[in-house]
Order: structure tokens, then C-alpha cells, then sequence
């Protein structure tokens, strides 16, 4: 494998202080692919201690924007340059196929460009002084060494959503990805360190989430933790994060639901209800598991979407006619297998899947076949839970009214669809759904300019667009009096 199986401390590629390394596997066939340092709490606060010391005594929070801009825009070009190879790299060490690999690096290259051409863009902003002979203004500072923790399912698209908007803001940070996906990390720290980046400015510790993750959000020397990953350790993270009040920007799980109204173009959302789940084996926080299809068309779209399901081919991410790939892991694999049988248990009907495939070629894998219940209503654990699988749960209503409150009959308030020919009647249910995205006609499409982000347990904060580099700034109120005077008060 030709990327550095190490972490990246203050400038330097290292291998863990206890010498300890965890082997990264293909979950396609559990084939050794790497294996690479596993940090702890000592790595963790090395990289701490250089992300401070580059915080603090460097040059980096100072450099003109256009420079760190530059740098950014250097790294944008280097992940063009090596896009096969980090496409490669993600799905040997995720299993989804290398077309949805490919689109990632695409999107990847474009969340860096964007931050890249932002960059210098903003200047603070003056405010109209009620004082007069006065000068006030808000300014935007980093704010400060920030700790940042990304999980499996999208390892480098994640970390691109952290990394391109702190650096040009002008803070340091330390990177923890998911322990049991690294590689494209470990890459993208090499482009970073070809393009320029500072010593000590972004650091990469590697290992698992209770050891070197949870002393990044306890440590009193990081000031922000941005983390994306699941409900209960985002709530883990936050209590930690209290110690010093740290900033806090939480991306966590969804159970989206997915609105089929009768008018809707049948063909396209049938499509689309497909598309918005099965990519990378539904093993996406956005995924749209929870379909409310209206009662006029129940059956039929139940059909329809049975009978496409029945087609899908499931395999090695490298075949060019896969179009699923496996679960990231026999621990996840457990998970979907007893939260499906739990659905079965509970009442709701499987009309497809529920079960690991037979085929021969696919014993190796953590493979599960596309999975589709229906009869199911909003008090049931099987809507409720995020599956972050390959499983369909479809609820029916009759009324608009019916099908905006089962959407937002839920803990999370991550994203949702609506599919109508009816825009005001879109737009009237996407103004009530209570999600941080709502697509009409569409599902699942994200880009950099638009801001990501959930409603309710679903998280707190933004990642891209502007607001995305508001969670890296501070805002600095400078107030200058011009022609200062005694007020002879004591
Ligand atoms: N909202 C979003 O944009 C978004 C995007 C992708 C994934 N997700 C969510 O991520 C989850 C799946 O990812 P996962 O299984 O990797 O999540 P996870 O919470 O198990 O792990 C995420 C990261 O947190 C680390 N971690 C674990 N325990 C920790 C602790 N105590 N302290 C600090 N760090 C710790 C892990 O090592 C990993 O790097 C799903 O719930 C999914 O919805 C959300
Ligand atoms: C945010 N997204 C859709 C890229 C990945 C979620 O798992």
C-alpha cells in the first residue's frame, strides 16, 4: 500500500508510543489491506501539545488569508492529481463501490476548492457606532486548536468538511478518523504536508474514540471538538466538551423520512426512493429509510420498489456491475441483522430481504440483502432507530397534514424528501418539516455552498457554505473611541 501506515504529529509521520498497531481490513473479504498505528491517550495529547504550541506561538492564525487560501487551493490540486488512487484507498477500506468512491473524490475536491476560493472573501464588518467620533467593528479570529472526529461511513468526506474550512480560517487541529477506516486520512495528511500546510498545524492521531477521541474532547488545551458519528457518543462528547466549555459542532444520525404523495412522477420516485437509500448500503446518516407514501399508491409503490430490489447486485466494489457493497463490519453486520429481527418481532411484514445473502461469492463479505418492511406505524422502534443498513420502513397517510406530522414524529431532525407536482404543497410541508434539509423532487444531494446540519438530536452546528466557516471563527467586537473625554462621574 503506497501511503505512510503512521500518524502525523507536529510535523513528523510516527508510529504510536506504545508500539500497539490495529490491522485495517477490506470488508468485502476481511483481507488485511493495512495496518497502522493505534494512538491512544499519549498520541493524543502530543498532538495536542503541537497544535497549542502552533496555535499559540505560530504564524499560521496570522498569515493573510490569502495565503492559507492558497495553500488550501495547492491541496484541491493535489487531490485531483491522486484522485483514482484516494478512490481506490476508500473503497478497499469501506467496501462501497468505486463509482460512489469516484463521486466522493469529486465532491471532496470540491469542498476544499470552494473553502479555497472563500478564503479572502470576508473581511469583518463595520458597524454603524451610535457614538459618535467612534470606530466599531467585528473582526473574525480562529478559535483556536480544534479536536475533530470522523466516522466510517464517509471517512475522507467528512474530514473534508472539517479540515478545508479550519485551516483557512486560520486554526490548528488535530484529526481522529474512525479507527477501523484511516487510509484516505492518512492521504489526505500527506497531500496536506506536499502542499505546505505547517508544522503542527494539522495533526492526525490514530486509535480508538474511548481512548485518543475521548482525550481530545476532555483535553483543556482543544478549543472546539467537531464531531460527526452516532447519537450516544455525541452525547458522550458534549458531556466531555463541558470541562472547559468548549465549542461544540455535532453532526450526528438521522431517520429520515422520505414524503410520496400520490402526484408525484411514479417512475422518478421510485428511482429515487432507491437511490436515497441503497448507496453505500444505506450506511449513510441521510439515508431515506422512512418512506410515507400516500394511501392511493401504497401498493403499488411497495411493488414497484420490491421489484427493482429484487434486481440489485450485490459484490465487490471493483466490479463495474455492483451496485451495493457490503456492511462495514461483522459488529455493524449483528447490528442491522438484530435490529431487522427485532422489526419482525414487533410486527411490522418483511416483503424483501431480512437475511444475509447465500450467494456463494459473497460468504466473505458483511453482506446484507436489501430489506423492505411494511405495516409499519410511528410508535415502533424499527422507524424510530436510525438501521444504518440496507432496510426500508414504510408507513402509510391519507392527509397532508397526517404525513408531516408522522415525518417529524422522531428524536432526529437530520433531512427529509418530498415528492409532489404540487410545489406549494412541496413547499408548505417543507416549510413544517423540521429538519436541517428538506429536498423536494429530489434526495439526497448535498453540496459545498449549502450549509449541513441537523434539527433536534440529529446535532447541533453547521458544517459547509458560510456557516461552516462560522464555527471555526470567533467574532471580536473592536470599539475605538476618536476623541476620548473625561466623564467626571467619580
Ligand atoms: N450528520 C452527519 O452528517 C453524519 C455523517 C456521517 C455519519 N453520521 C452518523 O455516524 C454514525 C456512524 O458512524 P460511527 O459508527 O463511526 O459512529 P461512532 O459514534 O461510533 O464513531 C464516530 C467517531 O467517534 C469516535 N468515538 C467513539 N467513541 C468516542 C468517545 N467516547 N469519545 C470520542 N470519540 C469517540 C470513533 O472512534 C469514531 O472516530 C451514524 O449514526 C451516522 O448517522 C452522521
Ligand atoms: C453527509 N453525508 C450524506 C455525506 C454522509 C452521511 O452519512
Amino acid at each position: 500500500m503506497n501511503i505512510k501506515q503512521l500518524q502525523y504529529i507536529n510535523g513528523e509521520w510516527v508510529k504510536a508510543a506504545s508500539g500497539e498497531t490495529r490491522d485495517i481490513i477490506n470488508p468485502f473479504n476481511q483481507e488485511v489491506i493495512a495496518t497502522v498505528p493505534e494512538g491512544n491517550e499519549t498520541d493524543a495529547k502530543a498532538a495536542i501539545a503541537a497544535a497549542r504550541e502552533a496555535f499559540d506561538h505560530g504564524d499560521w492564525s496570522t498569515t493573510p488569508a490569502t495565503e492559507r487560501g492558497a495553500i488550501v487551493r495547492r491541496i484541491t490540486e493535489l487531490i485531483e492529481r491522486d484522485h483514482e488512487e484516494l478512490a481506490v484507498l476508500e473503497s478497499l477500506d469501506t467496501g462501497k463501490t468505486i463509482i460512489e468512491s469516484r463521486g466522493d473524490m469529486d465532491d471532496i475536491a470540491g469542498v476544499f476548492r470552494y473553502y479555497a476560493e472563500i478564503a479572502d472573501k470576508e473581511g469583518g464588518e463595520l458597524i454603524a457606532s451610535p457614538v459618535p467620533d467612534s470606530v466599531s467593528k467585528v473582526v473574525h479570529e480562529p478559535v483556536g486548536v480544534c479536536g475533530q472526529i470522523t466516522p466510517w461511513n464517509y471517512p475522507l468526506l467528512q474530514a473534508s468538511w472539517k479540515l478545508a474550512p479550519a485551516l483557512i480560517t486560520g486554526n490548528t487541529l488535530i484529526m481522529k478518523p474512525s479507527e477501523i477506516t484511516p487510509l484516505t486520512t492518512i492521504k489526505i495528511f500527506e497531500l496536506m504536508e506536499e502542499a505546505g500546510v505547517p508544522k503542527g498545524v494539522a495533526n492526525l492521531v490514530l486509535g480508538a474514540g474511548h481512548t485518543a477521541g475521548a482525550e481530545l474532547s476532555a483535553s483543556l488545551d482543544v478549543d472546539l471538538i467537531s464531531f460527526t458519528g452516532g447519537i450516544v457518543t455525541g452525547k458522550k462528547i458534549m458531556q466531555a466538551a463541558s470541562v472547559n466549555v468548549k465549542k461544540l459542532a455535532l453532526e450526528l444520525g438521522g431517520k429520515n423520512p422520505n414524503i410520496i404523495f400520490a402526484d408525484a412522477d411514479f417512475d422518478t420516485a421510485v428511482d429515487q426512493a432507491l437511490n436515497g437509500v441503497f448507496f453505500h448500503a444505506g450506511q449513510i446518516c441521510s439515508a431515506g429509510t422512512r418512506l410515507i407514501v400516500e394511501d392511493k399508491i401504497h401498493d403499488d409503490f411497495v411493488n414497484a420498489l420490491v421489484e427493482r430490489m429484487k434486481q440489485f447486485k450485490l459484490g465487490d466494489g471493483f466490479d463495474n456491475d455492483t451496485q451495493m457493497g457490503p456492511l462495514i463490519s461483522a459488529e455493524h453486520l449483528a447490528k442491522v441483522e438484530a435490529y431487522v429481527n427485532a422489526g419482525v418481532e414487533e410486527g411490522a411484514t418483511l416483503a424483501i430481504g431480512g437475511s444475509r445473502p447465500t450467494e456463494a461469492g459473497l460468504q466473505d463479505g458483511f453482506f446484507y440483502l436489501p430489506t423492505l418492511f411494511t405495516d409499519c406505524t410511528s410508535e415502533m422502534n424499527v422507524v424510530q432507530d436510525e438501521a444504518f443498513g440496507p432496510v426500508i420502513t414504510v408507513e402509510r397517510f391519507q392527509t397532508e397534514e397526517e404525513a408531516v406530522a408522522i415525518s417529524n414524529d422522531s428524536i432526529y431532525g437530520l433531512a427529509g424528501g418530498v415528492w409532489t407536482n404540487d410545489i406549494v404543497k412541496a413547499e408548505r410541508c417543507a416549510k413544517k418539516m423540521r429538519m436541517g434539509t428538506v429536498w423536494i423532487n429530489d434526495f439526497n444531494l448535498y453540496f459545498p455552498h449549502a450549509p449541513w446540519g441537523g434539527f433536534k438530536q440529529s446535532g447541533i452546528g453547521r458544517e459547509l457554505g458560510k456557516l461552516g466557516i462560522e464555527e471555526y471563527s470567533e467574532s471580536k467586537h473592536i470599539f475605538q473611541n476618536l476623541n476620548p473625554q473625561p466623564m467626571n462621574w467619580f
